[in-house]
């Protein structure tokens, strides 16, 4: 018998009761075989090596023993009783066993001349088939092969869950956006005013959400409004209100959206576009904290937090005499400024597959994984329209994809026109050389050495710019 071979007993030995589920140890190997022809399972026991040893007869003991036991791969015999003539059973277990442990890995055994079987079980989600007469070391080389790609599952799913983060509902692997969360938690606590900057779909609108839900207003509401898209008449009343009569059309009197966010937060995007006007009687509000309706006397007492957003450069907006600068002070006590999608390394790749599972799990569609090659086009693309865009490009792609991956020409990318008059000459030479950084450690898978051979540098230097960039390897 086999050195290694360890018969797993039930830890009370009394009948009826299951010992608790045990998870496999550091670098253990957990293999359940199950057949009903007792002289296989006493040859495989004897051949097979490496591996901790579950066995079962049948498949009501095979899903009984796969709870506590929680093998990594399986032997799967497709006769089993009460049919062993036929592959039912044999199916019934294996779809349960999937069922019950997506992530097990089976290798369905099947009688000779039933092929057909076998191939219907791979299309069910087994890992592989093997044909009798059993040939202990071919099959040996099948299981290792499955324990192996189980372990490198494993290890994605780590990796991944290590270097991602959600913080209500915002996901990244960016370090500099999990700065951000650390300043929004901090801020949150306090009233103070925040302004958020960043391109559009750089996700401004979801770091406000999370600063109101993180606050102690997080159970008031949240009110947005998008000042760049309502009529420079129409604001002032969708902010502020108006009582009935204050214009025509005014039949009844209506709160405005600063009232409408007592008790939370008001979220005013694109503030660089509120008019001027608009701007003394705002920041009259946020000295005073009272309103006075459009057309009313009353001044109305409102308790709001004001978190406010823009995609200009609102520097240059008080130069031209477009903005106020006590406005700007009055709404500007922090500062988030959010990094475009193109400058947060490999926050695109990890967004894309957090889209994909999103939309599948939302619309029930199969979830896809990205290609190689889609991968590097996503990371090559420059990314104008940031998250909105990727999200949509997704969504598209997974409905253009033709089998379980996503490709570069489902992503349908080209080449994005860089934005005018956004990019000065530092970020211009700042995307060159993170583009020409990240495609020479794609081609060497990461090999800092080989990558500084092929950009015509040293090592020191690479490293040197991988952290002045701030990029993962
Ligand atoms: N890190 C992220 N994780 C998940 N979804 C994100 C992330 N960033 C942005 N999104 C999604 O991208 C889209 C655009 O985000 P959002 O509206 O917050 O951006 P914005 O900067 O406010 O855009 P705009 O300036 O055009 O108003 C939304 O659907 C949002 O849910």
């Amino acid at each position: 018998m086999s050195e290694d071979y360890v018969e797993h007993l039930p830890a009370s030995g009394a009948k009826g009761t299951s010992p608790a589920p045990r998870k496999p140890q550091d670098g253990e190997r957990r293999l359940m075989i199950v057949d009903d022809d007792p002289g296989i399972v006493r040859s495989l026991k004897w051949a097979l090596e490496g591996y901790t040893l579950e066995t079962a007869g049948s498949r009501p003991e095979a899903l009984q023993k796969l709870e506590h036991f929680q093998p990594q791969v399986v032997t799967l015999d497709l006769g089993l009783p009460p049919h062993p003539d036929e592959a039912t059973e044999g199916l019934t277990a294996l779809s349960e066993i999937l069922r019950l442990a997506p992530g097990t890995k089976v290798i369905v055994v099947s009688g000779n001349n039933d092929r057909q079987n076998a191939v219907k079980a791979v299309s069910l989600g087994a890992y592989d088939f093997y044909e009798k007469p059993i040939d202990a070391e071919v099959l040996q080389l099948i299981i290792d092969r499955a324990f192996n790609l189980r372990q490198l599952e494993e290890e994605n799913k780590r990796l991944q869950a290590e270097s991602t983060g959600v913080f209500h509902g915002i996901m990244t692997a960016a370090d500099s956006i999990e700065a951000l969360f650390r300043t929004v938690e901090k801020v949150a606590k306090t009233d103070i005013s925040v302004l958020i900057l960043g391109e559009s779909g750089t996700g401004k609108e979801l770091f406000a959400k999370a600063l109101h839900k993180a606050s102690p207003r997080g159970s008031g509401p949240f009110v947005a409004i998008n000042c760049g898209a309502i009529p420079e008449n129409l604001l002032e009343s969708e902010l502020f209100g108006h009582e009935k009569g204050a214009f025509t059309g005014a039949v009844r009197t209506v709160k405005g959206k600063i009232e409408n966010a007592n008790g939370g937060t008001l979220f005013l995007d694109e503030i660089g576009d509120m008019p001027l006007q608009l701007q003394v009687k705002l920041l009259r509000f946020l000295q005073e904290r009272v309103i006075e309706r459009v057309g009313g006397r009353e001044q109305i007492a409102v308790d709001v937090r004001i978190v406010t957003a823009t995609h200009r450069q609102i520097r240059d907006l008080i130069e031209a005499g477009d903005f106020r600068e006590d406005l700007y002070y009055r709404i500007s006590e922090i500062t988030l400024d959010i990094p475009p999608l193109r400058e947060r390394d490999d926050d695109a790749v990890v967004l894309a597959q957090y889209f994909i599972d999103v939309f599948a799990r939302e619309s029930g569609l199969r979830r896809l994984t990205l290609s190689p090659d889609a991968q590097s086009a996503i990371r090559k693309y420059s990314w104008p329209g940031n998250v909105r865009e990727l999200e949509n490009k997704m969504k598209r792609a997974m409905v253009l994809a033709d089998g379980d991956m996503i490709t570069a020409s489902d992503l349908q990318l080209g080449v994005a026109p860089q934005k005018p008059g956004r990019m000065t000459l530092k970020d211009a030479r700042e995307a060159a050389e993170r583009a020409a950084l990240r495609d020479a450690l794609d081609a060497t898978d990461g090999n800092l050495s080989q990558a500084a051979k092929l950009l015509g540098v040293s090592r020191p230097t690479i490293y040197n710019l991988i952290k002045q960039l701030d990029m993962k390897v």
